[in-house]
């Protein structure tokens, strides 16, 4: 990882993920402590969700058998999952109709396919970053944040995924509890699917290894939203869309609570009984506390 010092003396990683985004994610700060204090907390970058024993799905769905890189309405992976990407982003009809974590997950076209890991419009975020993003300091309050530093993004576009280490209910409730006793940040996203009469959940833990995404705040009118893939595997991947067009330098924001409404008429009362943190988002729509899974 090579550092360098900037003329205006802030410090730069050019690219923290050491190679295994497409797009460098550089990292600024200003202070070389700063850097220290997160390697000694974040210590591997990935690029994909890393799953721990007992938490593998080995069943996969079937792939198409298109030879026109899934251009004809015909593309199996289309007609039995539905089709959500255009122009190389998310059909803003899918980011207008809601602003929850919608109940759809996204079928990406995956190893199983005979159609083009290059050229096929249905494989969007298993490409990765494909954006400039920086990881900074925010002016929030709110610790580290993310920009796209030298281009706009426009709406739809696919950001990052928020990858981290996937594991089981009982294991995130321990890392929370941990977190809490030491006053560490919470990175530990859950993501829970309806799914008949079941809820199927996927905890995603970034704390230690994770993208750039571990690095997104929360906002309480965030620019971006999660939607879950699903490649090669049947736990789902947390991709962040922009859901609006995003300035160069804004910072981004995704809802932890993927827009799920909180009763905030408890909020009071679910303050005092868990110490639920602040939000700074700073926005109008502010519900005052963090989201808190509260099954945690
Ligand atoms: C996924 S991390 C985001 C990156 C984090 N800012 C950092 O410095 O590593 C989540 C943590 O960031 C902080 N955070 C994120 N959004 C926030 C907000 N709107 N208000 C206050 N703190 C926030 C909280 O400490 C939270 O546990």
């Amino acid at each position: 990882m090579t550092e360098k010092i900037k003329e205006n003396r802030k410090f730069i990683i050019e690219d923290i993920s050491n190679g295994l985004e497409r797009f460098p994610v550089s990292l600024i700060y200003d202070e070389i402590k700063e850097f220290e204090e997160l390697r000694n907390i974040f210590y591997k970058y990935v690029n994909n969700c890393v799953t721990l024993p007992g938490t593998t799905s080995d069943s996969y769905y079937d792939g198409c058998d298109c030879k026109d890189d899934c251009e004809s309405e015909d593309c199996g992976c289309k007609s039995t999952h539905g089709f959500f990407y255009v122009s190389r982003g998310l059909n803003p009809a899918f980011l207008q109709s809601t602003s929850i974590l919608p109940n759809i997950s996204v079928y990406e076209c995956n190893s199983n396919c005979s159609c083009s890991s290059v050229k096929c419009p249905n494989r969007l975020t298993q490409h990765g970053v494909s954006l400039p993003l920086q990881i900074f300091k925010s002016n929030s309050g709110c610790g580290w944040g993310v920009r796209s530093h030298t281009r706009k993004i426009r709406k739809g576009e696919f950001v990052c995924e928020y990858a981290g280490e996937i594991i089981k209910t009982d294991g995130a409730k321990r890392r929370w509890i941990t977190a809490k006793e030491k006053n560490e940040d919470n990175y530990i996203l859950c993501l829970k699917e309806h799914v008949k009469d079941r809820i199927l959940r996927t905890n995603i833990d970034p704390t230690h290894i994770g993208n750039v995404g571990r690095f997104i705040n929360h906002s309480c009118d965030s620019n971006l939203q999660i939607f879950l893939t699903r490649i090669n595997s049947l736990i789902p991947t947390a991709a962040l869309f922009a859901k609006r067009d995003i300035e160069i330098n804004e910072e981004l924001s995704f809802d932890y609570a993927g827009g799920m409404n909180d009763n905030n008429d408890n909020i009071q009362e679910i303050n005092i009984n868990t110490e639920r943190k602040k939000c700074l988002c700073g926005s109008q729509y502010c519900k005052k506390f963090l989201p808190f899974d509260q099954s945690l």
